[in-house]
This record gives C-alpha cells, structure tokens and sequence, in this order.
C-alpha cells in the first residue's frame, strides 16, 4: 500500500488480468465485503460491507448488540466469518491466524500486563517481534513521549491513574506499528473531562502517525471528535456511513435521528415548500420531495416567539449548561422540545407562541 492511495484512486498500471486485485489493494486498507458472522440462529454481522482507506479514522457507532466489537474481532481474526471476505491490502485474510494480520486491537479494560513495568508493556509487541534490544528502547521512549508520559518508563501499572493506563495502553498497541489500530471503546471508563482532553489528543497522534484506525464506541460526541467518518450500525449492518457532519446534518432515517438524540418525529405529507403535520403547516427546505414522510424536528428549529401561530404551554426547563431545554405541550399535535439560551427561557405554565425554522426541519424516508 502506497502513501498516496485514497479511497477513490483509480489509476491502475497493471495488465488487465491483474486490475481486479490492484484496485482492491488502491481503494482501501480494510475492505469488509458481504462479511457474515452468526452465533446460533442469530445473525450478528449480516453481510457488512465497509471500507477503510488508509490514514483514515472511521468511528463505528451503535447501539448495544449492534455487532460492534464483532465487527473488530472478525477483522481482527478472532471472530471467524460464516460468510463474506475481510481484506488487508486488497488480500484475503481467511487463512491468516490473527497474529499474522498485522493488525492492533485495543480492548476496553485496557488489559495492561499487571507484573510488568510501563516500558516493559510498552515493549511488549516489539519484544515477540524479536525486535533488537536498542530499536526496542528507543520506540518505548519514542510512544510513552507522543502519549504525554515520558519519564514513566519504570513505573508499575498499578501506580498509574486510569487516563494513564488508557495513554500506556495506548502505547502497547501502537508499538508494533499496526498497520490498523482498532480501538474497542478505547475511552469507556474514564471521566467525562479526560475522554474529552484524550480525544482530541489521539485525533492529533493518529495524524501526526498516520496512523489508520478503525475504532468502536457507544459514544457519539466522542465519534464526532474522532473521526473522519462515523459508520452507524443497526442489527449488524450499516445504517449510515459519512463524515460527522453528514451524518448529523442529514440523518439518513428515523433510526438513526433517535440514535442521535432527536425525538421529536412526526408523520407528515410535502406539498412544495410546506408539510401538513399536526402542528400545522411546518416550512420544509427548497426542494423537498413531495408526498408523505416523516419529519424531525430538531429543537433548534422551534422558535419561540410573540408572533408564532403555535401556542403552547411550557411544560418543563431542563438546564443543560450552555443552554435551556424546553418541553412544549402545543394546542395540537405531540409535544415539542425547544432549545433556548438560559436568559431567554421561558417558565414552567407560561404560554408561548412557536413557530419553525426550515433550516431544522429534516425529511425522513417513511
Ligand atoms: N461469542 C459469542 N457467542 C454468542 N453470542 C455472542 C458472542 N459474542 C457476541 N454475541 C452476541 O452478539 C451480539 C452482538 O455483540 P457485540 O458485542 O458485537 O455487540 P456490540 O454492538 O459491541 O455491543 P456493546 O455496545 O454492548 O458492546 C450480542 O447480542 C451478543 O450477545
């Protein structure tokens, strides 16, 4: 695999007879095709397709049982396939015992080896690679450096903090020079104000390294800080694939808006700029495709204001730090959920008049 294949390269110099395989080995680092994983009658993994480009950081998200940490194993080598392919560099890896893959695999608790020092888990890989003694020391002082802890070398793991353990593991799995990383809810246990400080650290490391990483996590703030591209799972397949801000922006179905946290949904029909929905007419982007859909509403696009032909009665504030959440009961249809900054919050039994921002309004396939 070259530095410069991208995930759209199609400039093949090969003989005809060799561009089948060459073209797998430019798209994509990682390429799961049709990947099928079953545990008795259930299917966990049902015919996944999904591509990782090299130096690409692609968070897999999901509800619990989606097929997530299936899904790294079966790269991995440790969940084998019932059906379906998973390839590195364009190659086959059915035969390839899971230590031949060439590939790291983080685990959630971390797994740090409880008798050995940090340098002696850090220098863990290299030391089964047979790596000579020096190349060794000089990686360990390299990693323990990139991930913030460079005196830590002697240090025994059960003296160290979580989001140290985190960083050392951290560290282990990158020693070997994975060509993929893959992460299994790389920051699960730690407090809310380190996951977010190590996010934004490892989304820098993996640049810096070019590292390519495939990681799993239940959390969507922390895939949207990480990754290039989130993948969405649902019942072993793929939901939704795009860059954070695809995914957020446009929701591909109702499935995945509840995943992300939107609730308000509704069914709706779309006549020009206009849907009928129980509230009322709802304004809809320019353009929308007309007939019956569902449609969120996102609490951004509820406005609150004088003028706004909805009344509705306040009937909860949640305070959410840097804003207000605000429960509406309107005069018809379902309730609604407004999001308005503290000072202009309305109270508890006060009636307010709604109305809508087209630019929050997302059409859902029905
Ligand atoms: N070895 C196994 N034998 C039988 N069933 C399994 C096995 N491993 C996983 N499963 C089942 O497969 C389904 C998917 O599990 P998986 O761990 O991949 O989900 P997940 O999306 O990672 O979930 P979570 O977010 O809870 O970790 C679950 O219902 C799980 O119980």
């Amino acid at each position: 695999m070259t530095a410069h294949s991208t995930a759209n390269s199609t400039a093949h110099t090969t003989a005809p007879e060799e561009a089948g395989a060459a073209k797998a080995a430019d798209t994509a680092l990682l390429r799961l095709d049709a990947a099928t994983v079953r545990f008795g009658a259930r299917t966990v993994l049902d015919a996944l397709d999904l591509d990782v480009a090299e130096h690409e950081i692609v968070c897999v998200l999901g509800p619990s049982g989606s097929g997530k940490s299936t899904l790294l194993r079966a790269v991995a080598g440790l969940t084998p396939l019932d059906a379906g392919r998973v390839l590195l560099d364009g190659a086959d890896q059915r035969d390839v015992p899971a230590h031949r893959r060439g590939v790291g695999l983080m685990f959630q608790d971390h797994q740090l080896f409880p008798q050995r020092d940090v340098g002696g888990n850090v220098g863990f890989g290299p030391r089964m690679h047979k790596a000579p003694r020096e190349q060794r020391q000089r990686r360990v002082a390299e990693l323990l450096d990139l991930v913030g802890l460079p005196d830590a070398q002697a240090r025994a793991v059960a003296t160290l903090s979580g989001g140290e353990q985190q960083r050392v593991a951290l560290a282990r799995a990158l020693a070997p020079e994975p060509r993929l990383l893959m992460l299994d809810e790389p920051l699960g246990q730690l407090d809310r104000s380190l996951r977010e400080r190590l996010v934004v650290e490892l989304r820098q490391l993996f640049g810096r390294l070019g590292t390519t990483v495939l990681a799993v996590t239940h959390d969507q703030g922390e895939a949207f800080a990480l990754a290039d591209r989130v993948v969405l799972m649902r019942d072993g397949t793929v939901a939704q694939s795009g860059t954070p801000y695809e995914v957020w922006q446009h929701p591909a179905d109702e499935f995945v808006a509840r995943f992300l946290g939107f609730d308000t949904i509704a069914d709706a029909v779309v006549t020009g700029t206009a849907a009928a929905t129980e509230w009322g007419p709802l304004p809809v982007p320019e353009g929308t495709a007309e007939g019956p859909c569902r449609l969120l509403v996102r609490p951004t696009g509820v406005v609150l204001s004088a003028g706004g032909a909805l009344r509705c009665e306040v009937v909860a504030r949640t305070f959410r730090g840097g804003h207000v959440g605000v429960r509406l009961r309107p005069e018809r249809g379902p309730l609604l959920e407004a999001e308005c900054a503290l000072r202009d919050a309305p109270r508890e039994g006060e009636t307010v008049g709604v109305g809508f921002d087209p630019g929050d309004i997302v059409v859902l396939p029905r």
